[in-house]
């Protein structure tokens, strides 16, 4: 399973949730968020790390342009778009950036997103789903109804986000079957401040999952 931990601000966190197994890292460049990092922070972790994971920029209603100028100074492997981006706006996004994974965010708020979910079938990678709050894009610790996207299975990858931390992940994971898992908030101090402590809990129990999956 895939293991994104996101909202990465600090070159020695990043390293060290590398080494704990995370398979991607996200870095928020919303500005307005709390975790917000330049792209050139980014450049800084990414060539900082060795290992071969995958780096993923979290952008909201961001220009085009501004999202391919930002993928080739930082250094990123995939785009996750947290905003309102459209369908259309996803295909022409992929034409602009071909061999970079374009991931769309979609906060579940009730069955209309999952019927609204259909149409990026075939215009992303890899769909991701968040809670949905009022006024925040992410990053806001809140779990979606997994009831609710219990019985939905997307023909393309996708990722179980929202309010996920090391102790619910048992739960989340009897319920669905994600191709990956994506946590920000359950395994942090304060925003953009990692608790390694926490993450390398989470990577406990998902050991601990496995395990008990094959006996
Ligand atoms: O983390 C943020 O500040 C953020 C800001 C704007 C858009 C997305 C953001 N984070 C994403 O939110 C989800 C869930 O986070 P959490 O685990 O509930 O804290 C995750 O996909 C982050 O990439």
């Amino acid at each position: 399973m895939r293991v994104k931990i996101c909202g990465i601000t600090r070159p020695e966190q990043g390293m060290a949730i590398a080494d704990l197994g995370a398979t991607a890292l996200g870095f928020i460049l919303a500005p307005s968020s709390p975790r917000y990092v330049t792209p050139e922070s980014i450049a800084s972790i990414v060539t900082a790390i060795s290992r071969p994971i995958h780096y993923i920029g979290v952008f909201v209603n961001e220009d085009p342009g501004e999202i391919r100028k930002t993928v080739t100074r930082a250094g990123l492997t995939g785009v996750q778009l947290h905003g309102e981006e459209s369908p259309d706006f996803c295909a022409r996004l992929r034409d602009l950036l071909p061999g970079i994974e374009i991931l769309k965010a979609l906060r579940v708020k009730d069955g209309e997103t999952l019927e609204r979910a259909r149409g990026y079938f075939d215009r992303v990678d890899t769909l991701l789903f968040d809670a949905y709050h009022p006024s925040l894009h992410g990053g806001t610790g809140k779990t979606l109804d997994w009831e609710s996207i219990a019985r939905f299975s997307p023909p393309i990858p996708w990722f179980l986000a929202g309010g996920l931390t090391p102790d619910n992940l048992t739960d989340a994971l009897t319920r669905l079957s994600p191709n990956g898992i994506d946590l920000s908030s359950g395994v942090e101090r304060s925003p953009g401040d990692k608790d390694l402590e926490k993450v390398a809990l989470l990577f406990d129990r998902l050991r601990q999952i496995r395990k008990s999956s094959v006996s």
